[in-house]
């Protein structure tokens, strides 16, 4: 089967990641006779060094012309200083508004050889198995005015929600619960905000149409106490857009790293954008340290969604899991008695476990 997939490596580690991640696909290919068509454009910083703007118009049509897209990670210290409207983070923002991607989907869930990696007790964290269903594309990231005032004496951002926005995330949590463990946690802060007391309603209402599924609700204050003290209370946990952000980089603890995470945002139908959660790691870019695993997770999350390759996907999964039970892992995971490898070395690793157990042991991490 053909595919048009887009390529948006970004800034720092986006590069190093999304070449390790094509080289998995590439066996992919090979190994079940599809053929994938990449185009790579520019985003972020170094869409701004090179057009002017972070994303350019010519970028979103060929994303809007594809089946899929795949993005690294944006932003660095070079573009910190440039003017609000042009950061590189408003090229990411851009895109998933642009593309109307409002669900994005962060599954956490530790690898069995990981789990001593964490520096959470193993006995916490070894059944926790959590989607976070984070809305995307409205909230605080979006809202009107958002603007310095008074020479900067007054600063205002604003949390902006539409009804059906909340409905539709809502909706599709509800709809990830049911083909999971049947339990949905929603976070808010409704003690405080109307627009979390809102949120509130609309899971409450949209309940009776799911019966099946459990509803518990958290004010996130609590909600990030508990997601490492007993990450496995939670199935599906449902949240607004700065929530979700903040709460998915803290559960990526469980995993050991930052760098294990992957996340699609989709919308209604088959298309969706997939990059790692974690940003360009501006810290160890060109070092040939970065850790590809989010990034390849994300490409198996874009076969399962987007080109409802199953079988597939489970074969990179499966290809990580065996790569990190013989010990093999890049240095951001603490890991002791394994061997550290390079960026190019593990995808090496992964890449010759395809090859060899190709249709073999399921492991899914949605
Ligand atoms: N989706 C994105 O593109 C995205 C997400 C988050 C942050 N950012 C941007 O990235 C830049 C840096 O932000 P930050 O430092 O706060 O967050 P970060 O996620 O880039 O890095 C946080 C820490 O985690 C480590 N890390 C992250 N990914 C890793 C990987 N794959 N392998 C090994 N270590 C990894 C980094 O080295 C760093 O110590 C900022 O400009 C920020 O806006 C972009
Ligand atoms: C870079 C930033 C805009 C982005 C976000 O907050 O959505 C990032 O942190 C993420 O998690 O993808
Ligand atoms: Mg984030």
């Amino acid at each position: 089967m053909e595919k048009r997939i887009i390529l948006l490596p970004g800034d720092g580690i986006g590069k190093e990641i999304l070449e390790a991640a094509v080289k998995v696909l590439h066996v992919v290919e090979e190994k079940f006779n599809h053929r994938f068509v990449y185009e790579t454009h520019a985003i972020g910083g170094n869409a701004i060094d090179r057009f002017g703007v972070p994303l350019t118009d010519e970028t979103v049509n060929a994303c809007k012309n594809a089946d899929a897209v795949l993005l690294g990670a944006v932003g660095g210290p070079k573009w910190d200083n440039v003017p609000a409207d042009i950061r590189p983070e408003k090229g990411l923002l851009k895109i998933r508004k642009e593309l109307g991607l409002f669900a994005n989907l962060r599954p956490i869930k530790a690898f069995a050889s990981l789990l001593h990696a964490s520096p959470l007790k193993e006995h916490i964290i070894k059944d926790s198995d959590i989607l976070i269903v984070r809305e995307l594309t409205s909230g605080i990231y979006f809202g009107k005015p958002s603007e310095r005032r008074e020479n900067g004496k007054v600063v205002v951002d604003t949390l902006y929600y539409e009804r059906y926005e909340i409905e539709r995330i809502v909706d599709k949590a509800f709809q990830f619960a049911r083909m999971r463990k049947k339990k949905l946690t929603s976070v808010d802060k409704a003690n405080v905000l109307e627009s979390s007391r809102v949120w509130r309603e609309i899971v409450n209402e949209k309940s009776s149409l799911y019966p099946d599924v459990e509803v518990e609700h958290l004010l996130v204050d609590a909600a990030s106490m508990k997601l490492i003290t007993n990450p496995s209370q939670f199935d599906v946990l449902v949240t607004e857009n700065m929530f979700g952000d903040i709460l998915s980089d803290e559960a990526s603890v469980l995993t050991g790293s930052l760098g294990m995470l992957p996340s699609a945002s989709i919308r209604s139908d088959q298309f969706g954008l997939y990059e790692p959660i974690h940003g360009s790691a501006p810290d160890i870019a060109g070092k040939g340290m970065a850790n590809p695993i989010g990034m390849i997770l994300s490409a198996a999350l874009m076969l399962r969604f987007s080109f409802v390759m199953e079988e597939e996907a489970s074969a990179i999964e499966a290809a990580v899991n065996e790569t990190l039970s013989d010990g093999y892992h890049t240095a951001d995971l603490q890991i002791e008695n394994g061997t550290k490898l390079s960026t190019n070395e593990i995808t090496e690793v992964i890449t010759e476990k395809l090859q060899s157990t190709i249709t073999g042991k399921k492991f899914s991490n949605v």
